[in-house]
């Protein structure tokens, strides 16, 4: 579904990206690790249109999207959660989630199984997103990311600062949405973290970046086998 060969980007004269390419294929969870620092936030700005690259393809269903600004990826389908979760702290969590829709067309309904995917989100509908906790914060920015049903979920390590609770609760949900999506469809997730065992116990396909490079790829059960928790270890 989503396919990024030989991307390079650079910030000024520094050559961030090295020839990185990875696939992400419905149903499937791609996980991408690595030490602070590597480009694993780069690649997803890349891949969403916040910066550019300067060499590589990304297409989405065989179409080059890397020409395309944010706003057009997010309509074709590519939903993302940044690192920092970033959601709007003055607004209700109902009026979060409608943000999550503007690349829809108007009167689009946000979809019913959101706050059934996230019990919390619909108990505290009214209240400011500023006053939810860290972890509630994250689930309310993967489900804006979720609302306008996209069919590439993108997260950049949803479980930073998260009790272990909510971190279960987040591996359960991105698993049933690689199965069945927001609208009984399957998902392809491409999902950054460095959080290990949290990665091993999601992954479908796995990526190891350093400096910039993929250093290492393979099936999500071969992680434990080929050294990949020793490899990102600080
Ligand atoms: N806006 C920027 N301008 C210049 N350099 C940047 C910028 N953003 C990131 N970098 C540099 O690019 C490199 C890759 O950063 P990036 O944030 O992609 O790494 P990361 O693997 O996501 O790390 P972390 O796990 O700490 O988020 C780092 O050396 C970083 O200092």
């Amino acid at each position: 579904m989503l396919q990024i060969q030989d991307v390079h980007q650079y910030y000024g004269g520094s050559h961030i990206l090295r020839g990185v390419g990875l696939e992400v294929r419905p149903g499937e969870i791609t996980v991408v690790l690595g030490r602070n620092g590597v480009g694993k936030t780069t690649l997803l700005k890349c891949l969403m249109g916040l910066v550019p690259i300067r060499r590589g393809t990304i297409a989405l269903d065989g179409q080059p999207i890397a020409g395309w600004p944010p706003y057009r990826r997010a309509a074709a389908g590519i939903g993302y959660v940044p690192q920092g979760r970033e959601i709007f702290g003055r607004l209700t969590v109902h009026e979060n989630l409608m943000m999550g829709l503007a690349s829809r067309p108007a009167h689009t309904a946000i979809p019913a199984v959101l706050y059934e995917l996230f019990p919390i989100l619909a108990q505290m509908r009214r209240r400011r997103g500023g006053d939810l906790s860290g972890g509630q914060q994250q689930q309310l920015a993967i489900a804006r990311a979720l609302a306008a049903s996209p069919r590439v979920l993108v997260l950049d390590e949803p479980t930073e600062g998260i009790q272990p609770n909510i971190i279960q609760a987040i591996g359960e949900v991105l698993r049933r949405l690689a199965r069945e999506g927001v609208d009984g469809r399957p998902m392809a997730i491409l999902l950054v973290e460095q959080y290990y065992d949290f990665a091993q116990a999601l992954a479908d396909r796995y990526v190891v970046l350093e400096r910039g490079e993929v250093v290492d790829a393979g099936a999500g059960h071969e992680m434990a086998q080929r050294g990949v928790r020793q490899r990102i270890a600080i």
